[in-house]
């Protein structure tokens, strides 16, 4: 292997920039072509003081508020200085850059990113307003602090093009959703992909053979049905916004509500806060931003929300209704799958660290056989190592847990592809 095989991974999403640094391996059978090297995220970018963390696997780590963090571009900055300073890495030995896009349209592979590719991506901006654009500043920088790397864009969409035409469409005039791209295009792909390929190994069963339903519960949360190793159907559509609801956007919602709650619905708005200019009107603006469990109980933060419920009525609402709206598409994917479901699969910041939310789905979906959520395995999943944690007992559909890790699967298909 040639001593520049360094391959850097960055996920940008809509408030925060996890970025991962490996080294291309070779492989025997089924072991990772990577291994990881350092690892930093930088959480509250749009609500300052940003947080900075930097880990050198074996070696150093930082965390610290990071004021002069205001926006993914400087975040970036931040941490390539920090790839210099403390961990003494010469990024010119960067050969791939792997950028999460949330929004690749009709992409179906990832691609190098050219003059073309980067147009299409901004022309996508307004279908993913708080996620593509921010991707665009990374790569931006990346293009002009990199230029011995090859930048190359991995989208969300990509996992749900196997949806057929009778779920991705919308009931509306066909001509005009064909003339405009109008239909569903599901997101968390990379995330539904790593998954699915680690659950595969831990049920030790073929990815293609595998019915799952899997629920990606973070500051934006979707639900994946998956039939026989496809995307069949996810709660996502045209945008992000569709399905659950996420930390600060609302989920679906009757359209109708949009005109009703601010006559100023359609008019554009003038927010500043993104990285490339976004048409959007103020009712796009709003439910993306001013609503979710924000909205509802005044903190993006699902553990403090889960903490409170007891004693405090808007805490309460605001995980009663995520939970239903979670049920809603449990059991609409069993129905899909006639039943027929190897797993039920958590994951996600809040799948993955919320006993309180697993207990709660698990005890509701045992009616339709599901194995019941064992109250040790699931307060243990913290402390127990692995990808893919098992949590209910073994007989019925499993439940699982699964550590998903968008940047991981992006430096693998990275490393094995032909790109
Ligand atoms: N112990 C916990 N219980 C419930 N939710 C948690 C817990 N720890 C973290 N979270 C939630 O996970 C979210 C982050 O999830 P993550 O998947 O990393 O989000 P994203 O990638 O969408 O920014 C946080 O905003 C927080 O609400
Ligand atoms: C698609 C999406 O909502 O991504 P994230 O959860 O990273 O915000
Ligand atoms: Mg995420």
């Amino acid at each position: 292997m040639p001593s520049n095989n360094l391959v850097l991974s960055v996920n940008a999403g809509s408030s925060s920039l996890k970025i991962c640094l490996y080294r291309a391996v070779p492989t025997g059978d089924d072991s990772e072509p990577v291994e990881l090297k350092l690892t930093s995220s930088i959480s509250n970018i749009s609500a300052p003081p940003a947080k900075f963390s930097f880990k050198v696997q074996g070696g150093s780590s930082k965390n610290e508020d990071s004021p002069a963090i205001h926006d993914h571009a400087s975040a970036f900055a931040h941490f390539l200085e920090c790839l210099n300073q403390e961990a003494d890495i010469d990024s010119t030995k960067i050969r791939h850059v792997c950028h999460r896009v949330v929004h690749g349209g009709d992409y179906a592979d990832p691609v190098v990113i050219n003059d073309e590719a980067y147009k299409h991506i901004e022309r996508l901006s307004d279908l993913a307003p708080l996620h593509n654009g921010h991707a665009l500043a990374v790569i931006k920088t990346c293009l002009s602090q990199l230029p011995n790397a090859k930048s190359i864009a991995f989208f969300d969409t990509a996992f749900h093009r196997s949806i057929p035409p009778h779920i991705s469409s919308y009931a509306i005039d066909q001509k005009i959703a064909k003339q405009r791209g109008l239909k569903k295009y599901g997101f968390h792909g990379l995330s539904y992909s790593f998954i699915l390929r680690s659950v595969s190994r831990f049920l030790q069963k073929p990815a293609a053979a595998l019915n799952l339903i899997v629920l990606h519960l973070g500051s934006g949360a979707s639900a994946c049905c998956i039939q026989h190793g496809q995307s069949l159907d996810t709660s996502m559509g045209l945008t992000p916004l569709n399905g659950l609801p996420g930390a600060t956007r609302s989920g679906t919602i009757d359209p109708s509500l949009i005109f009703h709650y601010t006559n100023k619905a359609g008019r554009m708005s003038h927010d500043k806060g993104a990285a490339v200019h976004l048409h959007v009107t103020q009712a796009e603006h709003i439910l993306n931003t001013q609503a979710g469990w924000k909205a509802l109980a005044g903190t993006t933060d699902f553990a403090a929300i889960t903490q409170r419920r007891e004693g405090d009525a808007a805490a309460r609402l605001a995980f009663d209704l995520v939970a239903d709206r979670v049920l809603d598409f449990v059991g609409a994917y069993h129905l899909k799958l006639g039943g027929v479901v190897d797993a039920l699969v958590f994951s996600g910041g809040i799948g993955e660290r919320s006993i309180e939310l697993r207990a709660h789905i698990g005890e509701k979906v045992a009616c339709l056989g599901y194995a019941p959520v064992d109250e040790a395995r699931n307060a243990g999943v913290d402390a127990t190592e692995g990808v893919v944690v098992e949590v209910g007992t073994l007989e019925g559909h499993r439940m699982l847990v699964c550590r998903t890790d968008e940047q991981l699967e992006m430096a693998r298909q990275c490393t094995l592809g032909s790109i």
